[in-house]
């Protein structure tokens, strides 16, 4: 298909000029095809692969049907996540930079109500919210739903999915009826396309028809891994393939966070994301992600929808997916805009029927893959650095650390092969990494005195286990007695024990095998609660 420019598309120039600022050349598919028939008020569902724009498809038109001197609520737009809603609001402020007089909020749950009710009534025309509290709204009559004209539903199977569906109703129900609809995702599976016929009219089905339902610009891989090698294999992937950003998918609250420490504890910079933490923990998490102060995130099925971060590299699915869509949704966190992205599928034993039924479902080729040895591992960490070693001695100047070798080789008996050697084993060792990240690990984990490092062991339900049974166990395992007893105290099945800083890390580790009256027990840094 031809390539269709922004400015054949009738908009305005406020909006031509910020689609320039934000560097889009031209309209994607999707855009070039959903942005008129929006424009021309028809209710919409848009379907698109991953990464392709539909933000854009459904902001643009809305923004323009916003008349700025009505300072009541015009657009709602609904997402199924909070960090969805943060980042929509932002794509959509992008968009309207150069308008004046409109109003953008995102409000979603977790977030102070006092302070959303008084943005709102602050002359809010646009709110991109999540179904949960824009329903509160609503009900407190906070919002007010007379001059509703747009409603879009971004990621709509999955608000129209079982457990979203009602409060979906609810809130259509509210907003007048002559409204234009437009739903959006990159799956559209059918029960949800019958179940649209109920809230809109002559919905007009734009699909970008693509062969397959995953981005082409994407490398698929799986490997055959034991469930309780994955750690490590994952460990091998991210040396190898060194992403810039990466996402690590996981079935369970609970395996998000154990995976995070077993991160840390490597030496990575890992956070996790799931829906048990608070929202400001949550907003800190995405925040270091997208400056990339945290280069993985590791994350629940919360991540899956939406989240568009420039640099991820690489998605892992550390746990198969439950349903086909998500593996859709999941790998197209990468490889977004036409940029080029990996994924990596752990399946293991009888799982790789799924994965087949995955690839069948995605009409996509996943590539089996041998897991890659340390001796590859270690290999490629060479290769890594001696490229390195080709950019520097091509572009950098030289001549000052030259003259301290020149010095070091007249002091010494050694070679400048020796010295090559030398420093190639320093560069592979990463042993300075692991210092600097002691810091970023535990960070403040709420421990009374200062120097210590709260840590939550989590003793099992049947455990009858006291106080002094976990200190005893903490010193014989770490073999550093007396020196671990900070405080120590007692509730349900969780305790804490707080541990000098210095050996927080070593004591984690030693407490991944420890044992307590036969049972094992799991220890974490009291910030990952
Ligand atoms: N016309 C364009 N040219 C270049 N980049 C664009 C264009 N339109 C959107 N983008 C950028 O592409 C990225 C992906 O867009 P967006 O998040 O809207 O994708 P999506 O189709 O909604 O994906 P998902 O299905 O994962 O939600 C964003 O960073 C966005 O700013
Ligand atoms: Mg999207």
């Amino acid at each position: 298909m031809e390539a269709i420019k922004f400015e054949e598309l009738g908009l305005c120039p406020e909006i031509l000029k910020a689609v320039k600022k934000m560097g889009f050349e031209e309209a994607s598919p999707i855009q070039a095809q959903a942005i008129p028939e929006e424009m021309n008020g028809l209710d919409i569902i848009g379907q698109a692969q991953t990464g392709t724009g539909k933000t854009a498809a459904f902001g643009i038109p809305l923004l323009q049907k916003i008349d700025p001197k009505n300072k009541n609520l015009q657009g709602v737009i609904l997402c199924p996540t909070r960090e969805l809603a943060i980042q929509v609001a932002e794509e959509i402020r992008n968009l309207a930079h150069y308008m004046h007089g409109i109003k953008v909020l995102p409000i979603y749950g977790g977030q102070e109500i006092v302070k959303q009710i008084r943005s709102l009534k602050s002359g809010t025309q646009l709110v991109i919210g999540t179904p949960g509290r824009f329903m509160d709204h609503m009900r407190r009559k906070t919002v007010k739903m007379d001059d509703v004209h747009t409603i879009v539903l971004d990621e709509a199977d999955e608000m129209l999915n079982m457990g979203f569906r009602e409060d979906i109703e609810t809130i259509l129900e509210g907003v007048p009826e002559d409204r234009q609809t437009v739903l959006f995702s990159a799956t559209m599976p059918k029960a949800i396309m019958d179940i649209t016929k109920k809230f809109q009219k002559n919905a007009k089905v734009i699909k970008v028809v693509k062969k397959e339902l995953t981005v082409p610009n994407i490398e698929q891989f799986y490997y055959d891994v034991r469930p309780k090698n994955k750690e490590e294999v994952l460990s091998r992937l991210l040396d190898i393939y060194t992403p810039k950003l990466s996402v690590v998918f996981c079935n369970t609250k609970k395996q998000v966070d154990i995976l995070v420490n077993g991160l840390l504890g490597r030496g990575y910079f890992a956070a996790g994301l799931h829906g048990d933490m608070k929202q400001v923990q949550r907003d800190r998490v995405m925040q270091g992600f997208r400056t990339g102060k945290t280069d993985i995130l590791v994350a629940t099925d919360v991540a899956a929808r939406g989240i568009d971060v420039d640099d991820i590299e690489a998605v892992f699915n550390y746990d198969l997916p439950q349903d086909d869509e998500y593996y859709v949704h999941r790998i197209g966190r990468t490889g977004r805009a036409g940029r080029v992205g990996r994924s990596f599928s752990f399946v293991s034993g009888k799982e790789v029927y799924k994965l087949k039924e995955i690839q069948r479902y995605c009409k996509t080729k996943i590539y089996a893959q041998n897991v890659p040895s340390l001796d590859d591992v270690a290999s490629t960490k060479i290769e890594n650095i001696l490229e390195d070693v080709d950019r520097i001695i091509e572009n950098e100047d030289l001549t000052a650390v030259l003259r301290s070798i020149e010095a070091k080789l007249n002091d010494s008996d050694y070679t400048a092969m020796d010295m090559a050697a030398a420093f190639l084993q320093m560069c592979t060792g990463m042993k300075d990494e692991e210092t600097v990240q002691e810091e970023a690990i535990f960070g403040d984990t709420g421990a009374e005195e200062p120097g210590m490092v709260r840590l939550f062991v989590n003793i099992g339900k049947k455990n009858k286990a006291k106080p002094g049974d976990i200190v005893g166990a903490l010193a014989g395992e770490s073999g550093m007695p007396g020196k671990l007893i900070g405080s120590i105290d007692m509730f349900d099945k969780y305790t804490f024990v707080e541990v000098p800083r210095e050996y927080a890390k070593d004591v984690l580790e030693a407490m991944k095998h420890a044992k307590i009256k036969g049972k094992t027990i799991a220890i974490e840094p009291a910030n990952q609660k």
